[in-house]
Parts: C-alpha cells; sequence; structure tokens
C-alpha cells in the first residue's frame, strides 16, 4: 500500500537561520507531488527532515500513522522509505548488481549473523532479490551493465542505478532529489518513461525535487513551490507555472 505523506508546520533553522518556515504539505497515496523552487529554497533540507538526515525545530511528519520524527533514521526503510540523493553515492569498485543489492537489506530476514551463515530463509530471500534487482535494471534499460563496475558508468547511469537500489526495497513512499539533474535529453525522456511504467505496477507514493520542469511537468500530480524555507503555493504544474508568485520568485522580478 502506497504511503501518505503528511507535514504539519514542518520548521528547521541552522543557528539562527531559518531555513524552513512552517511547511506543510500533503502527498496522496500514490501521487507524484514535485517540490520546486529556486536555488536555495529548502527543497533538499525538507527531504532530509522527511528522511531523518535533518530533525526539524518544530512540526510533524508522518507517514501514513507513523511519526516518522519518532522513530530512528535507520527504522524508515522499515516502514516503506526509500530515498536517491542528488549526487549518488555509489560504490564505485563493485558492479552495478552488488550497488542495486545494497537497497534489500530491509527485506532480509534476520539480521548480520543469519546472513553470514546462509539460513535456508535467508538464502531463499538473496535468490529472490537478486531476480528483482535484474528485473529493475532491465525495465531502467541496464540490463546491459549488471556486471559492469559502477566506474565504467556515467553519471547518468549512476542515477538510474541509484533509482533501481532505491526500488529493491520495494518502498511504499519514494523521495528523489533532482534525478534529472546532469542527464542527457535522452536520459530525462527514458526517466520519465521508466517513472510512468513503475506506477503501473508498483503502489508507491513519489515526492520528487527537480528543476526540470519538463520531468515536473510529465510527472507529478501535484507541486508544491517553496521559496526561501516558506511555501509559496500549492496546485498543478500547470497552475504553478502561470502563478505570478511562482514567476517572480524563479526571476527575482515583479511578474
Ligand atoms: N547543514 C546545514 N547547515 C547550514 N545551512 C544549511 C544546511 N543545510 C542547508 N542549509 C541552508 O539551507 C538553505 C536551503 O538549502 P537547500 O539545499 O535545502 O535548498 P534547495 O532548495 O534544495 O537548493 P538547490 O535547488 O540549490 O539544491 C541554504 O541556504 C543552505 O545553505
Amino acid at each position: 500500500m502506497a504511503t501518505r505523506l503528511t507535514l504539519r508546520d514542518v520548521s528547521l533553522s541552522f543557528g539562527g537561520i531559518h531555513v524552513l518556515q512552517d511547511v506543510s504539505l500533503e502527498a496522496e497515496p500514490g501521487t507524484v507531488l514535485g517540490l520546486v523552487g529556486p536555488n536555495g529554497a529548502g527543497k533538499t533540507s525538507l527531504f532530509n527532515c522527511i528522511s531523518g538526515h535533518y530533525r526539524p525545530t518544530a512540526g510533524s511528519v508522518r507517514l501514513d500513522d507513523v511519526d516518522a520524527l519518532r522513530l530512528h533514521p535507520s527504522r524508515l526503510a522499515g516502514v516503506g522509505l526509500a530515498r536517491t540523493f542528488q549526487h549518488p553515492a555509489l560504490q564505485l569498485n563493485a558492479t552495478v548488481l552488488e550497488n542495486v543489492l545494497l537497497g534489500a537489506h530491509s527485506r532480509l530476514p534476520g539480521g548480520p549473523v543469519s546472513w553470514s551463515l546462509r539460513l535456508p530463509a535467508t538464502a531463499r530471500a538473496e535468490r529472490e532479490v537478486r531476480t528483482d534487482a535484474r528485473e529493475l535494471l532491465e525495465r531502467f534499460g541496464l540490463g546491459w551493465a549488471v556486471s559492469l563496475r559502477a566506474d565504467e558508468l556515467s553519471h547518468g547511469l549512476h542515477k538510474g542505478v541509484e533509482l533501481c537500489r532505491a526500488m529493491l526495497s520495494r518502498p511504499s513512499l519514494l523521495l528523489l532529489d533532482e534525478p534529472a539533474a546532469g542527464l542527457s535529453h535522452g536520459e530525462v525522456e527514458q526517466f520519465i518513461a521508466s517513472i510512468r511504467d513503475l506506477r503501473q505496477d508498483h503502489d508507491v507514493t513519489i515526492v520528487v525535487v527537480e528543476h526540470h520542469m519538463g520531468v515536473i511537468a510529465a510527472l507529478t500530480d501535484k507541486v508544491v513551490v517553496l521559496d526561501h524555507g516558506r511555501k509559496l503555493m500549492e496546485g498543478t504544474a500547470e497552475e504553478a507555472r502561470k502563478d505570478p508568485r511562482v514567476v517572480e520568485a524563479y526571476l527575482g522580478v515583479s511578474a
């Protein structure tokens, strides 16, 4: 079941600097929410508050009925959260398949001891996640790269590998931080097609931070626009594009 993400009055400060102020938003289960705004608006900081990398100074973050701020960040995968980063951190000396498999730990029963003993249930689950990892790589057009070392791939392909790694945990809430940044035109088209395809088969809520307005328009059901740490407006991508406040925030001139 896809997650309902609810943020209420989330604020975040660093040494007196207000990075986020009273941001509230809701992502309906199974929808794609875009988070947009000019550089420094607070988009990644808001992501970090959801994924437990930052702790808000005030406000609440709920994944369905779970109070995310009460959970240790390492437990969030267990309630269905997965994310990608602006700059993918892959194990460059490991193969593409091994990198994707790193996303499977929340699906393997037991803990490190049973994994190292290779108990039957663990071995079975391991076979299953390997098959799923290969399928995901095929779906994202990376089937040919399974056995290559990650450092043999371009930046754009690293982003695809990271996305497969996130999807391997079978998330019910997926956070994508600038997935199209640095991608070629063809890679962006492939990314849009893959996410659309993914939505057909997986019951997942997606929140995406992205500057590429073509991606936002193609994929999102709703966007939230941030500016200077505050929510400026909420609506469809088309409504945001036409909103004078949004135009002004991006261009820095009165619309
Ligand atoms: N750990 C931190 N310590 C101090 N300031 C921070 C920290 N993290 C973020 N900030 C500040 O918060 C503000 C918002 O940054 P953030 O990266 O969230 O913006 P953004 O909207 O994601 O920008 P971009 O589109 O450029 O990635 C910036 O002024 C940034 O310097």
